[in-house]
């Protein structure tokens, strides 16, 4: 019999099989190769809307609660659930361990992620750096990552004394970074001997393939963070914006059909409403179509409102940080910063308090609204031409083109969406 051009290969024949007969349920579902996106789930035959598509019992999931005690109890009370299954998969006991030996084999290697995760790139494309990355020879100043990830740009001074708040879009790298620098300390404290790249592959696997995990006695943790669980099998699925019906309980996960399904078809999950900025930096991939696709303007905004009693203002209002724009406009919070420009005190808080209009232009909003768009469409441009210039003369990121054109790929996005925006943007 002549194998489809979509099958997998040996490896994952042999990890379903395994996960098959140890109690995942998967109907009308296989693993399959789909060009561009590595291994996914295509339907085997026609399902429809509404189906149980794979069910993912709890006896084969690999969650904090599943490492024993003995290994938990050397790490500091503080470690994160990612940093101690990142422990776990890396000096566990081979013998807990050999039980996902065939799901192993089904991962990504290194390299994968060495080509498409921001976190391990070259320095000279805003990589940052670890143990193992080569001599900074960096001949260009320009940052070439997208300013969400980088938390830097190329004709935008950053100010310096903004206040701290969460972003959950923005300054994606430095979060990301953070995290994986306090997991590499934790686990060097109980086995300094641990080998950097076998370690930070599987803080990636991790990164790349955990679901939402809470215990039915367990109270969601502090850190949403840290409710995480690995599901084998189910972590064979690639992500779209579409929508997703999702379950799991003490027994374990289940995945539902949220459309019909003709067979050959692609079935994807959605990993949550997320900009394509943070696509790339957390799985290492962006859609070419994305309805949660934004870009922030908050390093914009506060160029222009740098008087700090404005800022004191839209601190205490709760509108301090996370102007986001998308190609059907801005969010209310930009509006409410843009009136702060030109309205005095009183009329604003009358403003965004009870929704008087006593003080409000809205075409000098709009105006102000486009010039701050504006400003990110000509970080656009710049920042791709300096882009092209380097991979055509940079030694160092012709050594990367690949990684360059995804970039340059990912900034044209931007200025498409910066474009739409400005057209749209009406008050
Ligand atoms: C949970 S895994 C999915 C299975 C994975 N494709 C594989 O080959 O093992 C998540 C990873 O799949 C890839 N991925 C998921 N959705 C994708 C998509 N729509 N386009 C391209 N790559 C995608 C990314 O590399 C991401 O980090």
């Amino acid at each position: 019999m002549t194998t489809p051009d979509w099958w997998p290969g040996e490896e994952h024949a042999a990890f379903t099989d395994w996960a098959l007969s140890h109690g995942v349920v998967a109907n009308g579902v296989t693993p399959a190769r789909f060009p561009g996106r590595g291994l996914g789930m295509i339907a085997t035959r026609g399902i429809k809307k509404g189906e149980a598509l794979l069910e993912v019992p709890t006896s084969v999931m690999l969650r904090a609660s599943d490492i024993p005690s003995s290994f938990k109890e050397q790490f500091p009370e503080d470690i994160a659930v990612h940093a101690l299954l990142s422990a776990f998969l890396t000096h566990g006991s081979p013998e807990l361990l050999s039980r996902y030996d065939l799901w192993r084999k089904a991962w990504p290697s290194r390299q994968d992620f060495e080509e498409s995760m921001p976190i391990l790139w070259p320095r000279a494309l805003g990589g940052p750096q670890w143990p193992d990355s080569e001599k900074d020879t960096r001949t260009t100043t320009t940052n070439f990552l997208l300013p969400a990830i980088s938390g830097h740009w190329n004709t935008i001074p950053k100010k310096q004394n903004q206040k701290q708040y969460e972003t959950y879009h923005q300054n994606l790298l430095s979060q990301q970074e953070t995290k994986l620098r306090k997991a590499w300390r934790d686990v060097l404290c109980v086995f300094p001997e641990t080998d950097w790249k076998t370690f930070s592959y599987h803080w990636l696997i991790i990164n790349t393939r955990s679901f939402y995990w809470v215990g039915a006695e367990e109270d969601p943790p502090e850190d949403r963070n840290d409710a995480m669980a690995l599901l084998p099998f189910a972590d064979y699925f690639n992500h779209s914006d579409a929508a997703c019906d999702v379950h799991f309980s003490e027994e374990g996960y289940v995945f539902r059909a949220t459309k019909a399904y003709k067979a050959g078809e692609e079935v994807f999950i959605s990993y949550g409403t997320h900009p394509n900025d943070f696509l790339l930096a957390e799985y290492g991939f962006f859609l070419d179509e994305n309805s949660s696709d934004a870009i922030y303007l908050d390093d914009i905004v506060f160029q222009d409102i740098k008087n700090h009693e404005k800022q004191e203002q839209l601190w205490m209002n709760q509108y301090y940080g996370n102007y986001h724009v998308t190609r059907h406009g801005v969010c209310y919070r930009t509006e409410v910063a843009a009136c702060l420009t030109y309205m005095n005190e009183e009329d604003w808080q009358n403003h965004v308090l009870e929704g008087s209009s006593q003080g409000l232009d809205e075409a000098t909003s709009e105006g102000t609204i486009k010039t701050w768009i504006r400003a990110y469409r000509n970080e656009v441009d710049t920042t791709m031409a300096a882009l092209r210039t380097a991979i055509d003369t940079s030694p160092e990121v012709r050594e990367h083109r690949q990684k360059a054109e995804m970039l340059l790929r990912r900034w044209a996005q931007i200025g498409d969406l910066c474009d739409r925006a400005l057209e749209a943007v009406a008050i």
